[in-house]
């Protein structure tokens, strides 16, 4: 070994000197002062290129590839940026081709064909990760093999190589999200390197890297097509001002400084300015979990984040755009006339323009032809005037009755040429008044009508119309929420039109989005990639079930790619069983998380009695976590309240050291924080406690399951979780030869006993359930579609149903194939 590190250690001497002499030389140049435009570009290059030379100095590389292709032996060394001298590739830049064989190497197939050439074939020899601390090799480790593999109980486990599992186990003392440059898996860095013409999907398990792959990949992006697209034309999305705190040192370390980081709600309000009035979306979280309509509140919310109101709007618009034309031609006068069959032909032809656009230009059509008409009808009156003069005043002899008679025929052509003009001015201003521009919160005010329902949405049923025409009230007088925000953006582009656009956006945490907010967003870039994760969906009221609606909404206009990543890198294998524990309680209906095979402690469920002793143990369970070493440990309970309670309670036991977070703007500054569960999305912790895990904060309801998990996965290493009376069922330790149980919202719906694998369960119907009727539901396309009739008031309660299904179907057929066994 020691041969080995020597070895590298002179590549890695070579390397900085090369380095220390790119530096100096930049240092120099960038001293000179800058006397034109041009100079002045060239000095900004310069002061770019040392910082970045600076940035790589301390660590030039991470790894070295040794492969054979068409053109013989060769080693490459690879770095965050590409460093080059007289043409030599010193150091190759992870985000280039070689860079993509490093990383698709995981130590199982060595063979690769580049661009899929047969004739290009390439293979790889050693993979070698290089650990270098003050210009010291310190360490190589040879990658070992990293891949999915299966148990005989038939779990998936992620076997990792010795160096990623070291990156795994060391989290840094800081709240921020970490550079994976070194260690990037196969499945993300073909995320990372799909070409930008793609509009990407991708759903991927907690942990599973979607944040670090949204960022690596703008990396990428701007490398690859520095040509097409600037950093300050790309934007990504994050859930909120705490998360942007939590990426913000990968900005430099990535290279992709420059670009535009926010939050929906604050891009939301460089286009519409009154957002700022309106509650976010945590604050709308909390206002619908405690209002006494709740279910109300949701449904409303749904149907206004759904592609149904989009088209609903659509329609809208362009009908009240047809109807602003009046119903008539213009006159100005007997032979002065505009068809309303031509106007309307000119406002055709301006369809594609936002509509108040296309009312100006209506507008502009209309003086523009007036102005002509007038003009026309002067010459007419000229030439008119020119024959009498020539006829009567010419004729008469000079003097005081010719000039009389010159006079008069002046005057006369004076008044007709006002009366054409006043006549043409009234009957444009008559023409034009109803034209008016309408601002987008007038037209969406008009939405809420039933007439307006009634016409475009006539499925719609009763309840729902009845909720939302309750809820024009409020909008009426500007009373928004949360999900008013994308239609008003989306009217006002309709009405007045888009001012930026972007080359790329990136959405993170994209499961909470609606599928109409993803809708527009869209709208605003060339393309975009999107990253969520349903089963995280903790804003149930507003956010995606799954990503098919919007999936099949892009399908038709873009070229998708959806793809799965099931893998997840931040807990160890023992909080992901709890995790993936919860799923299966909650019949998730997609496939389980892959867990890595990094063991640490079992998450520790711990019993209390009443509230004093829940915070005995929690001051005796953090004391615990500070002693092994845990750099950041967050606290989670279920709402505001209860952290601002437990705040003080820890503090007066003498704990200080903490910080109370209530809102999302927040910034995290302290090791260990308590935190509401619904704010700490996207983020990760050394340890995490959960206050309260029994049956009544985690009800057997699918957005509790979805709190649970997310909750859940925001550990690296170590997990307790506190509760009285009763542990939620969620969490229940299950016989996997029990049958998936149905969910309360509709078990008692369900007749037939579904332990039974070769029955099929059956759905009482409704008026039958008095005389105890049960109707199958499998045995064919027409009960199914009654089955949704019934549900379909309650969208939540029908994916329940369906996700139960799924996971009742496949656990049946394991049961069969069991027994045939
Ligand atoms: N290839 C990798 N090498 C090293 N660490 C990784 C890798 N992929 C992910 N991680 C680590 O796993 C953790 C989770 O990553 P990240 O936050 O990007 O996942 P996520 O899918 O966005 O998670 P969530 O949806 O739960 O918020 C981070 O600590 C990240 O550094």
């Amino acid at each position: 070994m020691e041969e080995v590190i020597q070895q590298e250690q002179e590549y890695l001497d070579k390397t900085l000197t090369v380095l220390e002499e790119q530096i100096k030389e930049k240092s120099a140049a960038c001293k000179k002062p800058a006397h034109d435009e041009v100079e002045e570009q060239l000095f900004k290059q310069n002061i770019k290129v040392l910082k970045s030379l600076e940035t790589i100095r301390p660590r030039p590389y991470f790894g070295r590839l040794d492969f054979k292709d068409e053109f013989g032996e060769e080693t490459i060394y690879i770095g965050k940026r590409g460093v080059e001298k007289d043409g030599d590739l010193i150091v190759v830049d992870w985000r280039t081709d070689l860079g993509k064989l490093y990383n698709a190497y995981q130590g199982v197939q060595s063979e690769f064909y580049i661009d899929n050439d047969p004739n290009r074939k390439v293979e790889i020899q050693r993979r070698r990760v290089i650990s270098i601390e003050q210009d010291r090799v310190i360490k190589v480790s040879d990658t070992g093999t990293t891949e999915v593999v299966e148990t005989a109980s038939g779990e998936k486990v992620k076997m990792m190589d010795a160096y990623l599992e070291e990156i795994l186990r060391h989290t840094g003392d800081e709240l921020q999200l970490r550079e994976i440059i070194a260690s990037i898996q196969q499945e993300q860095d073909e995320i990372i390197r799909l070409p930008i013409k793609h509009t990407i999907i991708v759903q991927g398990a907690a942990g599973s890297g979607k944040s670090s792959i949204a960022l690596h990949r703008i990396s990428y992006l701007l490398y690859q097509y520095q040509k097409r697209i600037r950093p300050e034309k790309v934007l990504i999305l994050a859930p909120n001002e705490m998360f942007l705190s939590y990426i913000h040192n990968l900005v430099p370390e990535l290279d992709i400084d420059g670009i535009e980081q926010r939050t929906f709600y604050d891009w939301a309000s460089t286009y519409f300015t009154d957002v700022r009035e309106i509650p976010d979306l945590y604050q709308n979280y909390v206002d619908i979990d405690t209002d006494e309509k709740k279910e109300d509140r949701i449904r409303i919310s749904k149907y206004k984040g759904s592609l149904q109101f989009k088209t609903l709007l659509d329609n809208l618009v362009a009908e009240v755009g047809r109807t602003l034309l009046p119903y008539k031609d213009i006159h100005l006068s007997e032979c002065h006339t505009l068809s309303r069959a031509e106007i309307e032909r000119f406002y055709h032809s301006r369809l594609h323009l936002p509509m108040n656009v296309r009312l100006r230009e209506v507008k502009q059509f209309i003086l523009n032809w007036s102005e002509q008409e007038g003009k026309a009808y002067k010459d007419q009156l000229e030439k008119e005037f020119e024959t009498a003069y020539q006829q009567w005043v010419m004729t008469l002899p000079e003097g005081e009755d010719r000039k009389n008679v010159y006079q008069a025929l002046e005057r006369a052509k004076d008044l007709r040429l006002k009366q054409f003009s006043q006549q043409a001015k009234k009957a444009i201003e008559e023409y034009v008044r109803k034209m008016k521009e309408i601002s987008a919160v007038r037209m969406y005010k008009n939405v809420f009508q039933k007439r307006v329902f009634n016409r475009f949405s006539p499925d719609m049923d009763e309840k729902l119309l009845g909720l939302l025409l309750k809820n024009g009230q409020k909008i009426k007088h500007e009373q928004f929420t949360y999900e008013d925000i994308a239609p008003l953006i989306y009217l006002d582009a309709k009405m007045n039109g888009k001012t930026l656009e972007y080359d790329h956006i990136v959405i993170d945490e994209a499961q909470d989005y609606s599928a109409f907010q993803l809708a527009i967003m869209k709208d605003y870039a060339r393309s975009i990639t999107v990253l969520g994760d349903v089963a995280q969906g903790i804003f149930s009221f507003y956010g995606l079930d799954s990503w098919d609606e919007f999936q099949s909404y892009l399908q038709d206009q873009h070229d998708v790619k959806r793809i799965d990543i099931q893998t997840s890198y931040r807990s160890t294998k023992e909080i992901m069983d709890l995790a993936n524990r919860v799923l299966i309680n909650n019949s998730y209906p997609y496939p389980l998380v892959i867990p890595v095979n990094r063991s640490g402690k079992e998450p520790q469920l711990k019993k209390v009695g009443h509230y004093g002793d829940l915070c005995d143990q929690m001051e005796q369970a953090l004391k615990c976590l500070l002693e092994s070493g845990h750099q950041t440990i967050a606290i989670l309970t279920k709402n505001v309240e209860a952290a601002t309670d437990l705040y003080h309670q820890l503090n007066s036991k003498g704990i200080v050291d903490l910080e109370l977070v209530t809102a999302a703007h927040q910034r995290l500054e302290k090791k260990v924080v308590i935190i509401p569960s619904y704010l700490v999305k996207g983020l990760e912790f050394d340890a995490v406690i959960i206050e309260d895990v029994s049956d009544k904060t985690f009800q057997d309801h699918t957005h509790h399951a979805k709190m649970l998990y997310m909750s859940i996965t925001r550990a690296h290493h170590e997990l307790i979780l506190f509760y009285r009376g009763e542990i939620s069922p969620l969490l229940e330790q299950r016989d996997p030869h029990e049958p998936p149980r149905p969910r309360a919202s509709f078990a008692g719906w369900l007749a037939t006993d579904y332990r039974d694998p070769d029955t099929l369960p059956q759905v009482i119907k409704e008026r039958e359930v008095v005389d105890a009727d049960a109707i199958p539901l499998f045995e064919g396309e027409e009960e199914e579609q009654t089955t949704v009739e019934r549900f379909e008031d309650d969208r939540e309660r029908v994916n329940d149903f369906y996700a139960w299904r799924t996971v009742w179907k496949k656990w049946a057929e394991q049961q069969k194939a069991e027994m045939l066994r």
